[in-house]
């Protein structure tokens, strides 16, 4: 079967919106000054989704090894009781990948190219590819839901997706 190859689009809220929000500095953000003025608040950015009353919303660090591209996707992933969101702690870009929450369809994943300055929050139930570093080893601090039950569904992807920056020439 032949292997599906993806190149990453950059990534902007409006082609991020179906998934989820996109975390970044923007004059477009809901912002007013604190801290006596020393401060921008760029706020409510995203809000973070909980299923269930005893969930907690719990802050993590994720430090990721860098892949290899063209990376060979086998698995994607969606969290159906919370929303989960990455913010890079560092300075380099990352691929971020999607598909609409339902029933997962391969032809449906599309792939971003995130700067470093740029955070993602996916929504509840969004299938994504877990955290996928570039150049580097990279950090990001996480923020999603600590609850009972299981949440975390996978799904294998067969054939897998091949995930390039560039289109093959
Ligand atoms: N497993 C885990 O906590 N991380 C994944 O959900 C991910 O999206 O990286
Ligand atoms: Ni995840």
């Amino acid at each position: 079967m032949q292997t599906l190859s993806l190149t990453a689009k950059t990534l902007t809220r409006d082609a991020f919106s179906p998934y989820g929000d996109v975390i970044e500095i923007s004059e477009d953000n809901e912002q007013f000054p604190i801290n006596y003025g020393r401060t921008q608040r760029h706020h409510a950015l995203a809000t973070v989704q909980l299923q269930e009353a005893n969930d907690s919303a719990i802050i993590s660090v994720f430090c990721s090894r860098p892949i290899v591209l063209p990376f060979r996707a086998e698995v994607m992933e969606r969290h159906p009781k919370g929303s989960q969101a990455f913010m890079p702690l560092g300075s380099s870009p990352y691929l971020v990948a999607v598909a609409p929450a339902g029933e997962f369809n391969p032809e449906s994943v599309e792939l971003f190219l995130a700067r470093p300055d740029q955070g993602v929050n996916y929504h509840q139930g969004t299938w994504h590819h877990y955290s996928l570093a570039l150049d580097t080893p990279s950090n990001f601090l996480v923020i999603d839901r600590q609850g009972s039950g299981e949440n975390c569904d996978e799904v294998e992807l067969s054939p897998p997706l091949e995930f390039r920056l560039e289109a093959p020439a």
